[in-house]
């Protein structure tokens, strides 16, 4: 498994966002859903060695996200919540920078791949604050999968895009899905329906499903996903 997740605990202060949850992932889209602050972003932040966790373990390909950080972080892509990209760089210098970061082979070649990839083709020579929101995403998963990892972490990457760029991104997360892991945090239900193969839903910091997209219905009578999503979250 790509990732292993085994009692991982988040406290802050007297609050345990992320309370002892475990779970697996390999290759495909695992669809990571959760009300507001369930601790869906808390999670992935322990996941990609951003930040500590307070127990527990998480292993991404083998190696631990604590103590083989820098092996982790070479094996793992991520496009966080708020998507802080480089507003003053165009995208080509944005990638090169990021490029140089992890010390990527040619990265001329890689970089254009990669623009190629994720659509940026018509907008590679724009500054990126000039760039559309669809586009910035765009921008911002170019940057997380520049060094070819084998697990991407996407905390909302749709979030607030028209219809036209979601069909994109949908598409790109599951081609990427194919031969990646890829761990999607979303709000939307039919994105889910539409990207993954597999579901976890948390809960006040706890798992309350973990199954694929098929059993978590026929487990539900099959209900609707945004149903099935109510009833275990209220
Ligand atoms: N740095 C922090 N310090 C204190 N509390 C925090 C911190 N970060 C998150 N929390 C709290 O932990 C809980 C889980 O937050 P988290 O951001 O992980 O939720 P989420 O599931 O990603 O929510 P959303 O869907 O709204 O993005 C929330 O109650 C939040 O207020």
């Amino acid at each position: 498994m790509s990732i292993s997740v085994n009692g991982l605990t988040k406290v802050y202060g007297v609050q345990t966002a992320v309370n002892g949850i475990s779970f697996n992932a390999g290759p495909g889209v695992l669809g990571f859903l959760g009300p507001n602050g369930a601790g869906k972003s808390t999670t992935m932040k322990m996941l990609t060695g951003f930040i500590p966790q307070t127990e527990g373990s998480a292993m991404v390909c083998g190696f631990d996200t604590v103590k083989q950080s820098l092996q982790v972080k070479s094996r793992i892509g991520y496009l966080p919540e708020s998507n802080p990209l480089y507003m003053d760089m165009y995208v080509k210098e944005a990638l090169g920078f990021v490029a140089s970061i992890h010390g990527i082979h040619n990265p001329a070649q890689r970089i254009a791949e990669v623009i190629e990839q994720t659509g940026l083709t018509p907008e590679q020579h724009k500054k990126i604050s000039q760039l559309s929101k669809g586009y910035k995403q765009r921008v911002g998963i170019a940057q997380a999968i520049l060094h070819n990892p084998e697990v991407l972490i996407l905390d909302e990457p749709t979030s607030g895009l028209d219809p036209n760029q979601l069909i994109g991104i949908r598409q790109l997360i599951r081609d990427l899905g194919a031969t990646k892991t890829v761990i999607l945090s979303t709000h939307i239900m039919q994105e889910v329906e539409a990207t993954c193969n597999r579901v976890v839903i948390i809960n006040k910091g706890n798992i309350v499903a973990d199954d694929t997209l098929q059993g978590i219905k026929q487990a539900h009578n099959g209900q609707s996903l945004e149903n099935i999503f109510i009833s275990l979250t209220n």
